[in-house]
């Protein structure tokens, strides 16, 4: 038996970093952000849908970001019309990874993991996180959102207090060594947790 981790985490809090230290530790990760990029790409599951919703989406056969970007300022709706058609598509997805992945711990990266009921599948729940203003600026430094477009995702979220309060664990991503160090915490705890149960 396997042990089910969700990794969750408000927008640009430091979940993909922290993802990728858990697959250092030798966990099998799924990324729903990946995934999402793999249903958007030319030839993707999500592509004929968001098609048929919004044809104005589709830029060289694939689901253009930019253009949903655009499409969710004019129209705050249009997010949950795209939602309807991806999340379902994602939980297919994820069902696959789960039934075909060989390791001790699964970890599930899920930006909407509390808001969308996924928690209810997991052994345990880590939450990362940070001061609201490092956030901001890590969002914007990315240069991928404006300052609107941050503030509509971010109203689409569980509030980061929240997350925190309904944790198994948190990582707090101030540096990328107190990140690390977490990690590697939480992965022997588990550890120790799996091998009693085996014992
Ligand atoms: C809104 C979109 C176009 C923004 O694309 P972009 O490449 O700029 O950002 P990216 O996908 O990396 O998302 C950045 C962060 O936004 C947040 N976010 C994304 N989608 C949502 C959503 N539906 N609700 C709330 N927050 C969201 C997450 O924290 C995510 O990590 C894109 O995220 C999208 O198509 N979202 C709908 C699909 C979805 O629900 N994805 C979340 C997977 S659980
Ligand atoms: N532990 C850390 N220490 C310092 N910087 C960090 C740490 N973790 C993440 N960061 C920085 O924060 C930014 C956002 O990180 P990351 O992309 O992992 O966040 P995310 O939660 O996956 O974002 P999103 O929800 O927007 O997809 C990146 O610039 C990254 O380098």
């Amino acid at each position: 038996m396997s042990f089910h981790l969700g990794l969750t985490g408000s927008i640009g809090m430091g979940k993909s970093t922290t993802a990728r230290m858990f697959a250092e530790e030798g966990c099998a990760v799924w990324d729903a952000d990946a995934a999402v990029h793999r249903l958007y790409a030319p030839g993707g599951a999500a592509v004929e849908p968001i098609r048929a919703a919004f044809p104005e989406a589709i830029v060289e056969g694939g689901v253009s970001r930019q253009k949903l970007k655009e499409i969710i300022a004019r129209d705050p709706e249009a997010l949950r019309r795209i939602e309807q058609i991806v999340h379902p598509l994602l939980a297919e997805d994820r069902e696959s990874f789960r039934n075909h992945t060989e390791a001790d711990i699964l970890v599930f990266d899920i930006p909407l993991l509390f808001e969308t009921g996924g928690d209810r599948d997991m052994d345990a729940v880590v939450v990362v996180t940070a001061p609201e203003k490092v956030q901001f600026q890590r969002v914007m430094e990315r240069g991928t959102m404006t300052p609107e477009q941050f503030e509509q995702i971010l109203a689409k979220q569980m509030p980061d207090a929240e997350k925190r309060a309904r944790a198994d664990y948190i990582v707090v991503t101030d540096t990328l060594d107190h990140a690390r160090a977490q990690v590697r915490d939480i992965v022997a705890r588990i550890r120790a947790e799996l091998e009693q149960k085996d014992a």
